[in-house]
Formats: structure tokens, sequence, C-alpha cells
């Protein structure tokens, strides 16, 4: 793994609280700008904090969290990440991160609660726990963000105590897996390997069932499964998501739904694919919550900007070769495929006209971010599916083998 930071100084200037009260008073500020600040890798300050480090300066604007942002900044710290949760309610949460030269707003949906202690030094924990597992820093801090909104999500309704404010509860995945066994939480891009994405049109031509082809797929060692269903009339396709959802969870194997959001909710599957004239990876976020995994098709290096801005989860880059399953699509071939992955700030699953013949030559290029393919025709528009996809799964793994061997 390649380090990005060998210590990290993770500062939460622990103030004002978010409830508003003050933990440390003025005569602490001289050492926190003087000592603290240019040590630190990062600070964490909600709108009050960095007011009182700035001199009691006003932040009611996103606008003025930027300029807030800049002048934390000045003062020594690599990164600044003004915290907006205490914006008017009518505006999203947005919080400002500021590298020292581009701003970026991360967005997330507003959580109604008053259990809201613990929040800020989650945040920072968060941060510094991933820096320590090699991320670099704002990677680090869109998954802290998405894990504390998680959090705040899932211990919404929580009554402890008699305060107003009740604390917000951090270890809620240990619960939740407890409570789903097989279900994986969160995202892993591992799980791109093989990625098996169904069509109706297919399982219809082969006289099969959608559950029976999901089942011969994940036999075979696909590692995450996309309903396709083009046709499909909405009733029967619930159905089919639901008994398609247990299987999959069964068997530890994440469900997304391609392009239907209203279906992944229904089902409560793990998330959603979405091209790029779907509903928009930014508004799928805000319907889905920050769990849930979001791919999004992308042919250019600016559409693998913006899916990472919108906080998709993963992109899915192609058509790599010619493909008869999806009309009228623009081919990438290998170069566009690695011109894609380099920039990609997320991971990448290569798609179209991929079968076991080919997925070695896409999987050999061993371009970074690069952590499977998807395929339809090759395993769902075969006799045997199960056949079909142990035949790609250890093209696959040869593959990889031999990528590593080459990279040691
Ligand atoms: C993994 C993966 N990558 C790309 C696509 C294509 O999605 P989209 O651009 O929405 O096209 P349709 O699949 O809707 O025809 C995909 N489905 N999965
Ligand atoms: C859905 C999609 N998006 C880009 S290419 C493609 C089709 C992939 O199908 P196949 O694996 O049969 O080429």
């Amino acid at each position: 793994m390649n380090f990005q930071f060998e210590a990290a100084l993770v500062v939460d200037p622990v103030m004002v609280s978010t409830s508003g009260d003050v933990l440390a008073g003025p005569s602490i500020l001289a050492e926190f700008r003087e000592e603290l600040l240019p040590m630190a890798d990062i600070i964490t300050p909600n709108l009050k904090e960095a007011s009182a480090l700035l001199g009691c300066q006003q932040l009611k604007t996103v606008s003025d969290m930027r300029s807030a942002a800049k002048l934390l900044h000045e003062m020594g710290p690599r990164y600044v990440i003004v915290k907006g949760g205490d914006l008017p309610d009518s505006l999203d949460a947005v919080d400002v991160f500021f590298d020292g030269q581009d701003f970026y707003e991360l967005r997330s949906s507003r959580i109604k609660t008053r259990n809201t202690h613990g929040t800020g030094c989650s945040l920072a924990s968060c941060i510094a726990a991933e820096l320590a597992k090699g991320s670099s820093m704002l990677p680090a801090v869109k998954v802290a963000k998405r894990y504390v909104e998680t959090a705040l999500d899932y211990s919404k309704d929580i009554a402890i105590g008699n305060g107003t404010q009740g604390p917000f509860d951090h270890i809620f995945r240990l619960k939740s897996n407890g409570q789903k066994s097989h279900r994986q939480v969160g995202f892993n891009p591992s799980d791109l390997f093989l990625y098996a994405v169904t069509d109706s049109g297919m399982n219809e031509k082969w006289g099969r069932s959608i559950t029976d082809a999901v089942k011969a797929a994940i036999e075979g060692g696909a590692t995450i499964v996309q309903l396709r269903e083009k046709d499909a009339e909405t009733h029967k396709f619930l159905e089919a998501a639901k008994a398609c959802c247990e299987i999959c969870h069964s068997h530890g194997i994440p469900l997304l739904i391609n392009d239907r959001i209203d279906i992944a909710l229904a089902c409560d599957a793990d998330g959603v694919h979405v091209g790029q004239s779907d509903m928009p990876a930014s508004v799928a976020r805000t319907l889905l919550g920050p769990e849930k995994i979001i791919g999004v098709s992308c042919k250019t290096i600016e559409q693998a900007h913006q899916a990472w801005i919108d906080g998709a989860d993963y992109i899915g880059c192609g058509g790599v070769y010619p493909t008869n399953t999806k009309a009228n699509n623009l081919t990438v071939g290998l170069e566009g495929l690695k011109t894609v992955c380099k920039a990609s700030k997320l991971p990448v699953v290569a798609i179209g006209g991929i079968n076991a013949s080919n997925a070695g030559s896409v999987m050999e290029t061993a371009v970074q971010n690069l952590k499977g393919v998807a395929v339809v025709s090759a395993l769902f528009d075969r006799e045997c599916i199960l056949t079909e996809t142990r035949k790609l799964h250890a093209v696959l793994k040869t593959a990889a083998s031999m990528t590593l061997q080459r990279t040691h």
C-alpha cells in the first residue's frame, strides 16, 4: 500500500459544541493559532470554532466558509475543512474543504436529529483512521463524512439520558452487521472483480428467470450483480428484485439496480448504477442516503471527476470493445479505459464486449483503479451461465496473479 502520510495530525479544535456550549475559552486561542495549527495536517472546525479562531468573524454563508477556510489555511495547516452543520436548516449540510489551492463543497443530506454529541470528534477520528489506512486527505474526509452521516441517520431516534441532546451511535456498523449476518455494509472496491449484469431479453431468449440467472452467476463466481432489466414491467421487476436481493445477500454479494432508484429503494438493494442521461448521481445519493452503493457510467475524465464530486462509489467505463448489447454506444477502447482509470479518483470497472477471450488483456493493463470487468452477454447470452462465469473467473484470477507477479 502507498501511504500518503507517515504520521498525521488531525486537529478538531473542540471549543464550541454542536449544541452551542462553550468548551474552551478565549485563553486557549493563542496556543491553537501559534502552536497547534502550524503543525496540523488538517483542522476540522465547525462554524463557531472557525469564527472564534478568526476573531469572531461572522460566518453565515458558504461563501463566508470559503473565506474562513482560506484564512485558517494561512495559519499553517495543510488542509482545512469548515463544517457547515450550523448553517440554516433550509440549506443542505455543506462542508467546505480547502487544500491550499482548490475548494470543494462536500454536500450531504441534512439528518434531523438532536443526537449530535460526538459528531465532530468522530469525524476527526475517522479521518485519522483513513489516513492510517493509506488514504490521501480528500478521500479520507469523504469516507469520514459518509460514516458520520450514516451514524447520525442510524441513531437519530435513540433516546438516552435526560438532556435535550443525546450522543450518536458510532459503533452502529457492528450492530447492523450482527442483525444482517451476510449483508456487507459499505462498499468494497474488490467486489467489482467479476460484475455480472443481467439482461431481460437474454433471459427470455434462453427461457430463464432472473433469479435462476443470478443464482448461476453467483455460483460461478460473480462478485457483484446488477439487474439491468430494460423491458421489465415494474411490479414484476420489483418481485424479482426482492427475490434476487435475498439470493445475493445469502451469499454476501451486493445487488445493484440499473437506473431504477425506486426499485432499489423498494427492495432495499445495495445500490444503483446510473448512466449519464439517468438520474444524476448527486440526486441518487440524496435519495438513497450515504450507505448505498452508486455506480456511474463514464467515458471521459470530466465525467469521472463529476461522478466523484457527486458522491459515487465507482465508475463503469466503456464500451471497451464493440458490443451488440447496447445500441449506439461509443467504444472507448483499451486506451480510453486507461486514460479514465489513471485520472479517476474512484475505482473503475471496465464494460463492453468483454468475454473470457479478452478479459485477460483488460486486466493485464494493470492500470491504476481498474478493479474488474462487468459483463452481460458473455455470461447471460450463453447456454450455461455457470460454466461461462467460472471460465471468466478463472481468466480474471490468472490475469490478476500475473499482474501481481509483474509488479513485485
Ligand atoms: C457497471 C456498468 N457500467 C456501465 C453501465 C452502463 O450504464 P448506462 O450508461 O446507464 O447504460 P444502460 O446500462 O442503462 O444501457 C452499466 N449498466 N453497468
Ligand atoms: C451496458 C453497457 N454499457 C456500456 S457497454 C454495455 C454493454 C455491455 O454488454 P456486453 O458485456 O454484452 O458487451
